[in-house]
């Protein structure tokens, strides 16, 4: 029986990675799928790992209708397994409950990733829809950590090296310290997103006398990203 699952998690946790492995694996079993992604990082019709992997993927957009997609191909007598669907956080209600209608009425798997939750810690419209009718929510084995060392469970938005909590729900960017653009990410474990501590602040504050209370028995200070100039 066919099933929506939800492979979930913080940025860099490892997902579009996983998603590139089980594509693998079921082509490898002969089974047949199609790979939809939308907004990657590395630009449109394509799916990236920070691994260095990446694969040709459907572009989804938001008047994209899965159901109409599925169907028309099916009559046209093309044959389809699984969907693979990265970046699953940005597809509208609509589109995961129309995944959800191809999983039960026309038996095709369909593996979702996704991170949950935004820089505010508020869940994307699409996961929250994935989270309440998905059969499973998955979350990734492989845990991305804090600079602290703890487990990491949020995404922090970094800007000009300032953590922000405003702005607009939809950025792309990476996780990478001086990726380019405006915008960066950085995963963090709860305490110190509540603290807004991001590895830099973290770093300035150990410097500073005058920054208390910040304890460094607990909280190591963070190394210095290595950077391509180093
Ligand atoms: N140079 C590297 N060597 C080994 N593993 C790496 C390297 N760079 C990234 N990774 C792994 O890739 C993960 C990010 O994979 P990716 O699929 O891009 O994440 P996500 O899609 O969840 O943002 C990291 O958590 C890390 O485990
Ligand atoms: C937290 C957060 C993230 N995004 C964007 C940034 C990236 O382009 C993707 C996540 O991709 P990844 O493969 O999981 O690293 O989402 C965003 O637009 N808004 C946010 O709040």
């Amino acid at each position: 029986m066919a099933e929506l699952v939800f492979f979930s998690g913080t940025m860099d946790c490892g997902k579009s990675t996983l998603a590139l492995q089980m594509n693998h694996n079921h082509g490898a079993r002969g089974r047949v799928g199609l790979i939809f992604t939308k907004m990657d990082r590395a630009g449109t019709n394509v799916l990236s790992s920070r691994l260095g992997l990446s694969t040709g993927a459907l572009e989804v957009r938001d008047d994209l209708d899965f159901w109409d997609a599925i169907v028309d191909r099916a009559t046209a007598g093309t044959r389809i397994d699984y969907l693979i669907c990265d970046e699953a956080q940005f597809y509208t209600c609509d589109q995961v409950e129309q995944l959800a209608r191809i999983v039960d009425e026309m038996d095709v798997d369909v593996f979702a990733f996704g991170i949950t939750a935004d820089f505010r810690t508020e869940l994307f419209p699409g996961s929250k829809r994935l989270i309440e009718l998905a059969d499973r929510v998955q979350v990734l084995q492989v845990e991305a950590l804090c600079w602290c060392g703890r487990r990491a469970t949020t995404n922090a938005r970094v800007m000009d090296g300032v953590m922000v909590v405003e702005g607009e729900q939809v950025v792309v960017g990476d996780t990478n310290p001086g990726s380019s653009g405006l915008v960066e990410y950085e995963v963090l474990c709860r305490r110190h997103y509540m603290r807004r501590m991001t590895s830099h602040a973290a770093r300035a504050a150990a410097i500073s006398p005058e920054v208390l209370p910040f304890d460094l028995d607990v909280c190591p200070v963070p190394p210095l990203p290595i950077t391509q100039a180093d």
